[in-house]
């Protein structure tokens, strides 16, 4: 029995067969990170940088097995949740959680692709609000998201603060509530809220549209949680991370979608 085991960060979420968002962009921020990389496939998409064309969900009993597999063998130090399609592949991640009980859960509760495609059914955001959000350690939900979990529009940075105190009274411990969505030309601000209090966390804004930014910051605070770094810390490294990753970002498709440079903004400061 090996019992050196190097800390591992798991991600539950959908692969993007264009590599940019998803379980493809996860992996890399792991590695980027010098984290090792565990995976548990909840959904397919046949997706590039212009659109999801098609979606698969296998059965709920396979994703169990991937993460039972995972939590068999390995050490995992923190889980990040993305793409989960439906409410019943949540309730099959909210069992393996509450069975497997890791340290720290980071839940992008993802809804909608940049592109406009549907990634989780309407229907499932109550399974969403009641069974997951009371099992996030940290949920990072973008404006769209946090308005869809609320129930009502949140219109500027006086609304995003009062919407993160909200979704930690939904019982989600830390909360950070990202800012790229609000119509503003000034900085991209995060609004972090945990028991302490609020922080705002601010970028200068770029002027490009990219994918995979939130499956990519919700990766590297897993990854800076598995190194043994305090939830604040990881989540304010992790937005700095992004903003270099989207700064030095690439469009390998045939738009004008950016790819973030996930090693790249592992080498820069
Ligand atoms: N135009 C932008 N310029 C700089 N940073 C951005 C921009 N858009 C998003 N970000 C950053 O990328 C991260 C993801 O934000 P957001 O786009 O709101 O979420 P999502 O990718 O889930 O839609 C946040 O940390 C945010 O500050
Ligand atoms: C499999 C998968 N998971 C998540 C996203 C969201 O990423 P984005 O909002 O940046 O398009 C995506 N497009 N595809």
């Amino acid at each position: 029995m090996n019992d050196d085991r190097i800390v591992s960060a798991l991600t539950i979420a959908g692969s993007d067969s264009g590599g940019g968002a998803g379980i493809q962009a996860d992996l890399k921020t792991f590695a980027a990170h010098g984290v090792h990389g565990l995976s548990a496939i909840a959904a397919l998409t046949a997706q590039h940088t212009r659109g999801v064309a098609a979606v698969h969900v296998p059965p709920v009993g396979f994703l169990r097995a991937q993460i039972d597999a995972c939590f068999d063998d390995f050490a995992v130090g923190a889980v990040k949740l993305g793409m989960l399609a439906n409410a019943e592949v949540i309730a099959a991640v909210a069992g393996a959680l509450r069975a497997h009980a890791p340290a720290f859960v980071v839940l992008d509760p993802v809804m909608v692709a940049t592109s406009g495609a549907r990634l989780l059914e309407p229907e499932a955001l109550q399974a969403l609000r009641e069974r997951l959000l009371p099992l996030a350690s940290v949920v990072t939900p973008n404006l769209p998201e946090a308005e869809l979990l609320l129930g009502h529009a949140i219109a500027d940075l006086d609304g995003m603060r009062a919407a993160a105190a909200e979704l930690r009274e939904l019982g989600a411990r830390t909360v950070l509530l990202k800012g790229g969505h609000l119509i503003d030309d000034g900085d991209v601000v995060d609004v972090y809220a945990d028991a302490d209090g609020l922080r705002e966390i601010a970028h200068p804004r770029l002027r490009i549209q990219a994918h995979g930014t939130g499956c990519t910051l919700a990766s590297a605070i897993a990854a800076g949680l598995c190194l043994g770094f305090p939830i604040a810390d990881a989540c304010a490294a992790a937005t700095d991370y992004v903003h270099r990753a989207l700064r030095q970002g690439y469009r390998p498709g045939s738009g004008d979608i950016v790819v973030l440079d996930h090693f790249g903004a592992a080498r820069t400061r």
